[in-house]
């Protein structure tokens, strides 16, 4: 018998739900367990809380721009768009290619709700449980240092095949990148020949010409919202500095006297909450400096980041985890990497690939620290994270990854990977999934029994952790680095909303 059915629709049948014009309106309990250390043992008590969940229908006409719009990624993502919303098929070697979205988890991936009548499993697509913003209908725009147009910037990429990049053209080359914010001491010297596109004036005059940009783009696509995304070259990280961006009165009066600590990520930040836009960061530098993380929460806009999680590092996010939960013990990962992109030759500059060295190296510790069975406090494997800048792969992003454990009775285990993939073909789908899923987010509010009022997500949006190398939490939140711990929050939440359970695996219907 087939094991598995795909359906494209569903309805929850159920009295806690309520399909309004608006809304889905969900009653749901939210089962935890809660634990406390008394009299020498760990108490431990099951918690059920109630909440009302809203989630409005109205998907809104959406804009995305993007810092580094003329880059690979920027290329890729619109292209990519283009290709799907157009239909452009291409020849290839081996045969005729279509256009997909494989690689995002919104538009790719599936949930299982249950067993239908024939005892199968119940697939749905992740996009279809509640209503999103297709990435089809996402109006692109944004910035970008160097001049190309996306036709010129594409072909430069050298991404996409020959015959996808010729059909591409004509879309491609009416996109223009705006002028940008460029302050040479935050990325690499060698990416001087590329600054032909570039904002002069003040900081403060360079940060409110971007608040216009945003708002003209909003206006001139009559667009509901638009989301920022920084895709641009990785920066060094900033200095965070007492009295200049440790909080926000110091930095919007470290603006006006145009202090050099601020970083264009940081102004670009800054310009798009004050225009009550969500802003993502793909790249590894702390644009987040405390100082934006404040006015983020006054002003409750959304913000995420930090570092898109495409290739080496989402793997890591499993096998680490895989290993420490399977009660086997890494105590050496060495990560290494070549590529020939213009990411790569601006990481091949010490101080930015120092940024991406820390977000890389980050991605173990929760899984570490949550088992002292295996590592004593303060006990880490030896983790080592080398990229070298190797022009002749270009895109084709290289990875070999040496794993070491300790198994049963001091022996050892080594695991060696070798990956290649095109690493903007791995972020364009991620970029793409920030976006629908930060939407989404804004959309839905919770009711705790008892309150009269709905709340939103904190503007520290962590549940887009899935999709980012080091993920930003709000203050006293843990960091979840698993990758499947982080899914399951992404489709139990999308649950909750519909107040279905999530998916406990017992299949006690099947067992018994
Ligand atoms: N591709 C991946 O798998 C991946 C994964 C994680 C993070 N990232 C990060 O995404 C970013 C983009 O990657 P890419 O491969 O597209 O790089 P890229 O070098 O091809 O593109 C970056 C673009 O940003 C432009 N730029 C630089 N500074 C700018 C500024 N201040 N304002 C506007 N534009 C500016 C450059 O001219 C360039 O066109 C990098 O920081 C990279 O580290 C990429
Ligand atoms: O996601 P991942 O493969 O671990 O990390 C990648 C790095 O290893 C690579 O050197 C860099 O250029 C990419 O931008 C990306 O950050």
């Amino acid at each position: 018998m087939q094991s598995a059915q795909m359906y494209d629709t569903f309805r929850v049948n159920s009295p806690n739900v309520e399909y309004t014009e608006e809304a889905i309106i969900s009653k749901y309990t939210y089962q935890t367990t809660k634990s406390a250390f008394i009299n020498n043992e760990l108490v431990v008590e099951p918690v059920d809380q109630k909440y009302t969940f809203k989630t409005e229908r109205k998907v809104p006409r959406l804009g995305c721009m993007i810092v580094g719009l003329g880059g690979n990624n920027g290329t890729t993502v619109v292209g990519g768009v283009i290709a799907n919303r157009e239909g452009l098929c291409w020849k290839t070697k081996q045969g005729v290619q279509s256009p997909n979205y494989f690689g995002s988890v919104i538009m790719s991936s599936t949930i299982k709700l249950g067993l239908d009548e024939k005892g199968r499993d119940a697939y749905v697509p992740l996009k279809n449980l509640v209503p999103m913003v297709h990435p089809n209908d996402i109006v692109f725009g944004g910035w970008d240092i160097n001049n190309a147009d996306l036709a010129e910037a594409m072909q430069r990429a050298e991404v996409f095949e020959y015959d996808l990049q010729a059909q591409l053209i004509p879309h491609m080359k009416q996109i223009r990148p705006l002028p940008s914010i460029y302050f040479p001491d935050f990325i690499a010297a060698n990416q001087k020949d590329r600054a032909n596109n570039v904002l002069t004036g003040t900081k403060k005059e360079q940060m409110e010409q971007i608040r216009k940009d945003i708002r003209e783009f909003k206006e001139a696509n009559k667009l509901d919202k638009v989301i920022v995304c920084w895709s641009a070259n990785t920066e060094r990280f900033s200095s965070v500095i007492a009295g200049i961006n440790d909080t926000w009165e110091n930095l919007q009066a470290a603006i006006e006297k145009g202090e050099e600590e601020i970083s264009p990520s940081t102004l670009f930040a800054v310009a798009s909450i004050l225009e009550n836009t969500t802003y993502i960061n793909g790249s590894p530098q702390n644009t987040f400096v405390p100082a934006v993380v404040e006015l983020a929460i006054a002003k409750n806009v959304t913000i995420g980041g930090d570092d898109f999680k495409t290739g080496q590092t989402k793997i890591k996010s499993v096998l680490t985890d895989f290993l420490v939960s399977a009660g086997i013990k890494p105590v050496s990962i060495v990560s290494y990497n070549h590529l020939g992109n213009n990411d790569g030759k601006n990481l091949s500059a010490p101080q930015q690939f120092r940024s991406k060295e820390i977000t890389k190296s980050n991605v173990v510790d929760d899984m570490i620290a949550s088992n002292s069975i295996l590592y004593k406090e303060g006990e880490h494997p030896d983790h080592v994270i080398v990229i070298k800048y190797v022009p002749y792969v270009g895109d084709s992003k290289r990875a070999m990854d040496e794993y070491t454990s300790q198994i049963f009775m001091g022996g050892h285990n080594t695991i060696v990977l070798h990956n290649t993939c095109e690493d903007s073909l791995l972020a364009a789908p991620i970029i793409l999934d920030l976006v629908i899923l930060a939407e989404l987010s804004a959309r839905i509010s919770m009711k705790p029994e008892g309150s009269d009022e709905f709340i939103g997500f904190h503007p520290v949006l962590s549940i887009l952790s899935y999709l980012l190398k080091a993920p930003l939490v709000p203050e006293k939140a843990k960091v979840v680095n698993a990758l499947f711990k982080q899914r399951a929050a992404i489709e139990n939440i999308l649950k909750a909303c519909l107040s279905l359970p999530p998916d406990n695996n017992m299949l006690l219907e099947e067992r018994l």
